[in-house]
């Protein structure tokens, strides 16, 4: 019997947020890759990517590249459509061809917010907006024309890198002595470096089992373990911040109703997602974001 090749994975979207976390795991992990930024080849660029794959020898894709800034989304639907739909389609494509694993990165905001109790992967979808709908059409592109996916759902991602709530959170305490936040929509805060570590430790099963009966593939949820509303999430960040002396004063956080907070995109209600099949199928737990919260103000 030959050899199975090394496990060699190509990350796409390397430069944003989830990207900079897979970057630092992978070298901690000391596992062969490539990291791949928008300046380096776009997710569409078929050509370049191929014959990248061809001559790396790359053995799974992790697709960490989108369009995510959901309000601008509402007035930009083709560039949002152009790297959340065509770009997951073409990445799809080059699975298939070269029979390897696609991990792609999806969201919550593909669901209405209707339900009250924890959304699980079989769950019918229904976006609110443009972003949470191009993300649910690219999702269906690569469930049509890949067989080897992993479409993981997370949600509410914070991260020492790029643009999140807990960031905007700590620049406003900055800058002001009162704040208000939605009180009124819930979902599950999640830790990019978890994200970064659930994605490796499922293409390294896959690997393990190429080929093999075990491999899982498809839908599944991944993120933090408890759920709460925005305006919870807020005094979170704020109360480990200023235990841990990185804000000097705690803003006055008032809770308030999604109305009174305007904004271009409506998002969902309730977007709490489940993590448990995730955690029975490959034993990743779900994220501890509050430790994470903790570790990273520390
Ligand atoms: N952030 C969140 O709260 C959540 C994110 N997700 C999903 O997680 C994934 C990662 O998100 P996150 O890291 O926060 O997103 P970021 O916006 O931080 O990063 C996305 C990266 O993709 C790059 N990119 C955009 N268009 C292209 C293109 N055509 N070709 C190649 N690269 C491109 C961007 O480059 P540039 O900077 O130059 O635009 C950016 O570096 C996404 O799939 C997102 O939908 C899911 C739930 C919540
Ligand atoms: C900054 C701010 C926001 N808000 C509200 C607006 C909104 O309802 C909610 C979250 O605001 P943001 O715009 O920062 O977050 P948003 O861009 O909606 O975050 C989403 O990003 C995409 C990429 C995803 O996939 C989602 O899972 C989710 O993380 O908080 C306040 O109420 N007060 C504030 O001061």
């Amino acid at each position: 019997m030959s050899e199975p090749h090394a496990m060699h994975l190509l990350v796409t979207g390397a430069n944003g947020q989830l990207g900079q976390c897979l970057a630092d795991q992978l070298r901690v992990q000391n596992i062969t890759h490539t990291l791949l930024s928008r300046e380096d080849a776009d997710i569409n660029d078929t050509v370049v990517l191929e014959k990248l794959i061809a001559d790396k020898g790359i053995t799974a894709i992790i697709n960490a590249a989108a369009y995510t800034a959901v309000d601008r989304a509402e007035s930009e639907p083709g560039l949002a459509k152009r790297v959340n739909e065509d770009g997951p389609l073409a990445l799809a494509k080059l699975s298939a061809r070269f029979d390897i694993p696609l991990l792609h990165v999806s969201t919550d905001y593909v669901f209405d917010g209707t339900k009250i109790t924890p959304y699980e992967e079989s769950d019918a979808t229904g976006p609110t907006g443009m972003y949470g709908q191009t993300k649910l059409a690219g999702e269906q592109a690569i469930s049509r024309h890949a067989t080897k996916y992993i479409i993981m759902r997370t949600a509410w991602v914070f991260s020492e890198y790029g643009n999140n709530f807990f960031k905007t959170m700590l620049r406003l305490a900055k800058e002001r002595d009162t704040l208000g936040v939605v009180a009124d929509q819930f979902g599950c805060p999640t830790y990019a470096g978890d994200i970064a570590k659930a994605l490796i430790a499922i293409a390294s099963q896959l690997h393990s089992s190429a080929g093999g009966n075990e491999a899982r593939y498809g839908i599944y949820h991944y993120a933090g373990v408890e759920a709460v509303s925005w305006h919870g999430f807020a005094e979170a960040i704020f109360e480990q911040a200023h235990k841990q002396g990185v804000i000097t004063r705690r803003p006055t956080v008032n809770a308030i109703a999604t109305d009174a907070y305007p904004t271009p995109a409506k998002r969902p209600t309730y977007s709490v997602l489940s993590s448990a099949k995730l955690a029975q199928d490959y034993g990743v737990p779900a994220s501890e974001w509050r430790l994470a919260l903790e570790g990273l103000l520390r």
